[in-house]
């Protein structure tokens, strides 16, 4: 007879951080692990009132934010064994490191959070561990085994979305004008050039998969020699991921013909020349984010979670 598998004996509790498109989906998601007993499903959103009359079955409510009607973040966070942010690169470094100080897991998937050194320590510095999703793009198996054998020189990843869907806050009326102008036909328009760091920096919920692809490829320090940084473990991590952040290159194009958000990657060096491309469907939730994100991060709570 096989063994059966050896699930829990009680439900885990998942707390996400961020119930929008991300977190429905992957609350979606993970409905039949809810149904059967595998999982507890709580959210924690700043405006609980605004999401009650778009309830998920069997996912209770809490808040971060002033609600007096459900639980609190801190009690919320009390009862959880694993938290799931998906409310933004903000969040994520204001939450995120309070989590893996209490020893809770943490899945991250506004990766972008890691481009600030010292919220990366402070995610990385445990004592609970951090699920870094690989969101919306991936291939991250092969680029990373070519990055840890040292195989790589040159990481690049060219993101294309639609012109509407780049605008932020600080753009001048002009830059606005001009990506609100775009219109099928039109030669796509690079809005940054650089380094993930700055690039997350201006376009906070657009690019983390560029973050991610430096994660992906930072490496693993030589055991004899460690990284350099000198510090721990976590330090040395910190460092590998800070000279990723520098050698990825990013360009975010707005492309009034991307009907899908499109990713290419290209890692070129010793180990070979890897060409990968990625055009999610839109998320059900909000068009502008890329499906995909939700199923990697549906993924990577079973993974963190041992469930099947
Ligand atoms: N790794 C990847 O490939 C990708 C990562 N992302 C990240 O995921 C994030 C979420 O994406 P969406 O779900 O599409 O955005 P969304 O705007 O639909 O949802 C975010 C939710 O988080 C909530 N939130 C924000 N601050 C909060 C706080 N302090 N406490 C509690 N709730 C808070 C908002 O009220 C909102 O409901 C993005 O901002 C981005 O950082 C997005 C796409 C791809
Ligand atoms: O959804 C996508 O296509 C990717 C994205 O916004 C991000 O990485 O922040």
């Amino acid at each position: 007879m096989p063994t059966p598998p050896a699930y829990p004996a009680e439900p885990a509790r998942v707390l996400l951080l961020g119930f929008g498109a991300i977190g429905r989906h992957v609350a979606t998601l993970l409905a039949p692990e809810r149904e059967a007993g595998l999982l507890r499903m709580c959210a924690a959103e700043r405006e609980v009132a605004a999401h009650r009359d778009r309830a998920v079955p069997g996912v209770e409510l809490s808040t971060t934010g002033t609600d007096t009607d459900c639980p609190t973040w801190a009690e919320a966070l009390a009862e959880a064994d694993l938290v799931v942010e998906c409310a933004g690169v903000e969040p994520a470094g204001e939450y995120g490191p309070q989590v893996i100080a209490a020893g809770m897991d943490l899945v991250l998937t506004s990766v972008g959070a890691l481009a600030d050194p010292e919220t990366a320590l402070r995610l990385l510095a445990g004592p609970g561990r951090l699920w870094v999703t690989n969101g919306a793009i991936g291939g991250f198996d092969v680029l990373g085994a070519a990055a840890e054998a040292g195989g790589l020189d040159a990481v690049r990843i060219r993101t294309s979305k639609l012109p509407t869907s780049l605008l932020r806050p600080w753009m001048t009326d002009q830059q606005e004008a001009q990506l609100r102008s775009l219109s099928p036909g039109d030669d796509p328009v690079t809005v940054f050039s650089g380094g993930p760091a700055g690039a997350i920096e201006q376009f906070p919920a657009n690019v983390n998969v560029a973050v991610g692809l430096a994660w992906a490829t930072r490496g693993r320090a030589d055991p004899a020699v460690g990284t350099g940084a000198g510090v721990g473990p976590q330090a040395g991590q910190a460092e590998l991921l800070r000279r990723s952040l520098e050698r990825v290159r990013v360009e975010l194009v707005a492309d009034p013909a991307a009907g899908r958000s499109r990713h290419e990657i290209l890692a070129t060096g010793p180990a070979g020349r890897i060409e990968l491309a990625f055009e999610s469907a839109p998320s059900p939730e909000n068009p502008k984010t890329s499906g995909l994100t939700a199923l990697s991060v549906a993924r990577t709570v079973r993974g963190a979670l041992g469930l099947p």
